[in-house]
């Protein structure tokens, strides 16, 4: 079957009988290099016939022929000019810039002006250059006589050039069968099928692959935290990602001179906080200096850092001394300086719980994690004694994993009176942090951490939108 284009071209010749390449590349506006195409696809097909092929000299319009032939000739422009009247000839230079000269030289040599003391005058009604005309035939590939030819050269309007001319004759009508989409009865009955060919499906091309919209799968596996932590009854709570070392240390009995402060543990940041609570400075102060035994410097406390624990969000509320009963947690990013890789970045998220009530103790403090981590789809978990400076007792947990057996997933525990009691909270609590990207990883089949950061377009439209877990 032939193409619209084949069908365009096989008419054109049909009309014309016989025609050449350069006839049917100006007349249906086509480059020559497709005409050829079309041309000998044509006649391999048995459509028409090449009656010769030969090269020729041709004339071609040069870029300024072009822009003459749309734009106007000098003398052109100058004769409109002139058509209201005479004009000085520093007008008319300042209208026609660069083309002055041309125009003026052009218009001598045809006697279409007369100049006297500094004016030009028209002799003509209205002008028309008859390169125009001589130009449009070049283009249309017809021939020109030698002086034509030596005109429009000596102005750069054309050059020569050796072309590929075909000659073509036209031979036989195209089949007019068109491609049959259905097949109906009616078309088998009859019979009238043959007439027709088959449109070809490829079966095993793929639909259009439409992208739509959805949230980063870390995102979500955020978000769903979230929602198992509200529907255990915890309100959330949020604070900043600088930090007072305050807040992420000393109010969580971390002495200032413990390592986990030290530069390589926590990223500084210039500047300095403000607390205003004189109180409490004063008896977080008291509690380190009389357990710690050592000065207790304001100045270290006020100094800045990124966050490296969400246990500083905890800090800040039992700063607010919290009512009894009290549940809130806090999701966020922590930093700490790591050498980075595909289990270690240095900005990840945490999951710390705070809960203050009256008659709280260890025990339900891991049966309260016990329904977090199920909440989260680890159905086991155990615990193992540990120590953090903040709580007492403390406990790691470990969660299981199939194929991985058992993972370490929070740190937990009571907290110390020396936390509780300097911010005026004398109810037992309980508090405990919970690393989500290693979990995260685990169940949405993370092996490079980096992975649960990526913004990789195609990466993350690959992913599987999780309907539950
Ligand atoms: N903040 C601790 C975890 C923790 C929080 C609260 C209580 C006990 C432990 C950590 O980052 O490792």
């Amino acid at each position: 079957m032939l193409s619209e284009l084949e069908l365009r071209v096989l008419s054109f010749i049909k009309d014309k009988g016989v025609t050449s390449s350069t006839e049917i590349s100006a007349s249906l506006g086509l480059p020559k290099s497709s005409v050829f195409s079309v041309v000998y696809h044509l006649a391999s097909e048995g459509y028409v016939r090449i009656v010769s092929t030969k090269k020729e000299r041709k004339l071609v319009l040069t870029e300024e022929g072009e822009t003459r032939l749309k734009a106007g000739f000098p003398e052109e422009k100058l004769l409109k000019i002139l058509s209201r009247g005479p004009v000085k000839v520093q007008e008319a230079k300042d209208v026609l810039g660069k083309d002055f000269e041309i125009a003026m030289s052009w218009a001598k040599k045809r006697g279409l002006i007369n100049i006297q003391r500094g004016e030009i005058t028209s002799l003509v009604q209205t002008y028309k250059a008859p390169e125009r005309e001589l130009l449009e035939k070049a283009k249309r590939g017809e021939r020109l006589g030698v002086d034509e030819v030596s005109l429009l050269k000596g102005r750069n309007l054309v050059e020569e050039k050796e072309e590929t001319e075909i000659e073509v004759e036209f031979l036989r009508e195209p089949e007019l069968r068109s491609a049959l989409l259905f097949l109906t009865p009616e078309l088998i009955r009859s019979g009238e099928w043959r007439k027709y060919e088959f449109k070809k499906f490829n079966v095993r091309a793929l639909p259009p692959y439409v992208p739509i919209g959805k949230k980063h799968y870390f995102r979500e596996f955020i978000e769903r935290a979230k929602e198992v932590m509200i529907s255990l009854g915890f309100s959330e709570v949020k604070s900043d990602y600088v930090e007072m070392e305050f807040y992420n240390f000393d109010m969580l009995f971390q002495p200032q001179d413990h390592p986990a402060r030290e530069i390589h543990d926590s990223f500084r940041v210039e500047g300095k906080g403000e607390i205003k609570d004189e109180e409490l400075l004063k008896k977080v102060k008291e509690v380190h200096e009389k357990w710690w035994n050592y000065k207790w410097d304001q100045e270290v406390a006020l100094r800045l850092v990124m966050r490296s624990q969400t246990t500083a969000t905890t800090a800040r509320v039992l700063s607010t001394s919290p009512k009894p009963p009290a549940r809130v947690f806090t999701i966020g990013k922590v930093f700490r300086p790591d050498a980075i890789d595909a289990t270690h970045l240095i900005e990840f998220h945490q999951l710390d719980g705070l809960i203050v009530e009256e008659d709280f103790n260890l025990r339900k403090l891991l049966g309260v994690l016990k329904e977090i981590f199920a909440g989260l789809g680890i159905k086991e978990i155990k615990f193992k004694p540990a120590y953090f400076p903040f709580t007492e007792p403390s406990v790691e947990v470990y969660g299981w994993i199939d194929r991985l057996g058992w993972v370490e997933m929070a740190g937990a525990g009571l907290l110390r009176p020396e936390v509780t009691e300097p911010a005026g909270v004398y109810s037992p609590a309980g508090a405990w942090g919970l690393g989500l990207d290693r979990l995260a990883m685990l169940f949405l089949g993370v092996k490079d951490i980096r992975d649960l950061y990526s913004d990789d377009i195609e990466f993350l439209r690959s992913r599987k939108v999780e309907a539950q877990w």
